[in-house]
């Protein structure tokens, strides 16, 4: 990459987007700008002359965001990143996917990885995943983000990437409510050993490679979120562990935890392609009301009996 700093734009201040941005300035060959719905700048402004846009508002946000952006005149060049984790209710799509829609002639990136926003902003060690078909783009942000606490791996799955960052948030509900029960470690290593192939199983099904799961963004985001405190889909399942009411849950957080939305748009996406998701399913109906946390282990441990390496359940 040549000498001259690139100028990042990063779309969407909240927890995850002040923390990318602390982690591009962190590296002085950044010319980092953070924009907001508050913010006093018009987005025009922010965005002209970017190299790269980054986007971190949460799934809610990326279609009107998206939206906001084709109506302004964009060069090719650009590329997009996207950090959102999440899929879209009613078009099925991924975060990327809307992203590439829009802007077909763009390069667009995937940033996903272990990544708990307060632990960045600590200045901790982190290593992500930046996955993108341009290889060329995946190594110009590969760069912008380096450094010696956040370590960037690249690869070409897009779809994959994104979708273990976002599966995981599922199964991080599922592990705090397993945690918040007390059913023990073996209990809590059997959910997140049965969650990987979940979540390969839907991967698979809608395009993503297999062994992506078995990298940052798929078993380290499971094992980062599953196990920590400071995940808000952790904590949501804690929650309803402890009978609290989702909106009571969700008030207390008063911030976004996006499994609640992927679970809903994963039951869809499972009856459409026919995907077993044993775990999601009870987190879905958990959040919906339609189960207990207690009735949800019963029903997962009285399931039929298979053979481990069932690829189909
Ligand atoms: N916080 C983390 O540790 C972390 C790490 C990796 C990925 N993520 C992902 O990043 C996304 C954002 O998470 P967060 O932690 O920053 O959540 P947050 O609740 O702190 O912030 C969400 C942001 O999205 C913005 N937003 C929502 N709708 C918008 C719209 N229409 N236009 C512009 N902005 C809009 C909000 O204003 C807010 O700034 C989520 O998909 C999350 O899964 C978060
Ligand atoms: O706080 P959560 O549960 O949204 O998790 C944050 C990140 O996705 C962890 O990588």
């Amino acid at each position: 990459m040549s000498n001259t700093k690139k100028k990042l734009t990063i779309i969407g201040a909240g927890l995850w987007g002040q923390a990318l941005a602390k982690l591009a300035q962190y590296n002085d060959q950044n010319n980092v700008k953070i924009w907001s719905r508050t913010s006093s700048e018009s987005l025009a402004s922010v965005v002209q002359e970017a190299d790269v846009i980054l986007s971190a508002v949460s799934m809610k946000g990326v279609r009107l965001t998206v939206e906001k952006l084709t109506a302004l005149t964009i060069p090719e060049e650009t590329i997009f990143i996207s950090a959102t984790k999440g899929l879209e209710t009613k078009t099925l799509l991924t975060p990327s996917q809307i992203w590439q829609k829009s802007f077909p002639s763009h390069p667009v990136v995937v940033l996903s990885g272990p990544n708990l926003s307060k632990e960045i902003q600590q200045r901790l060690p982190a290593a992500t995943v930046v996955a993108s078909e341009d290889v060329v783009a995946a190594a110009k942000v590969q760069e912008i983000f380096s450094s010696d606490i956040f370590r960037v791996y690249s690869n070409q799955d897009p779809i994959g990437t994104e979708l273990g960052g976002t599966l995981k948030n599922v199964m991080a509900i599922a592990s705090g409510v397993c945690d918040g029960l007390q059913l023990g470690t073996n209990a809590k290593s059997a959910l997140l050993t049965r969650a990987l192939p979940e979540m390969i199983r839907i991967g698979t099904e809608l395009g993503a490679s297999r062994e992506t799961f078995f990298g940052l963004s798929g078993l380290g985001d499971l094992i980062a979120t599953c196990y920590s405190p400071l995940s808000r889909n952790y904590r949501v399942g804690y929650g309803l562990s402890e009978g609290k009411t989702l909106e009571q849950i969700l008030i207390e957080l008063g911030s976004t935890a996006e499994g609640i939305n992927t679970a809903n748009v994963l039951i869809e996406l499972a009856q459409k392609h026919r995907i077993a998701i044993p775990i999601s399913r009870q987190v879905y109906q958990l959040i919906n009301g339609e189960t207990t946390p207690q009735e949800a282990v019963k029903e997962l441990m009285a399931r039929d009996l298979k053979a481990e390496f069932d690829v189909l359940s």
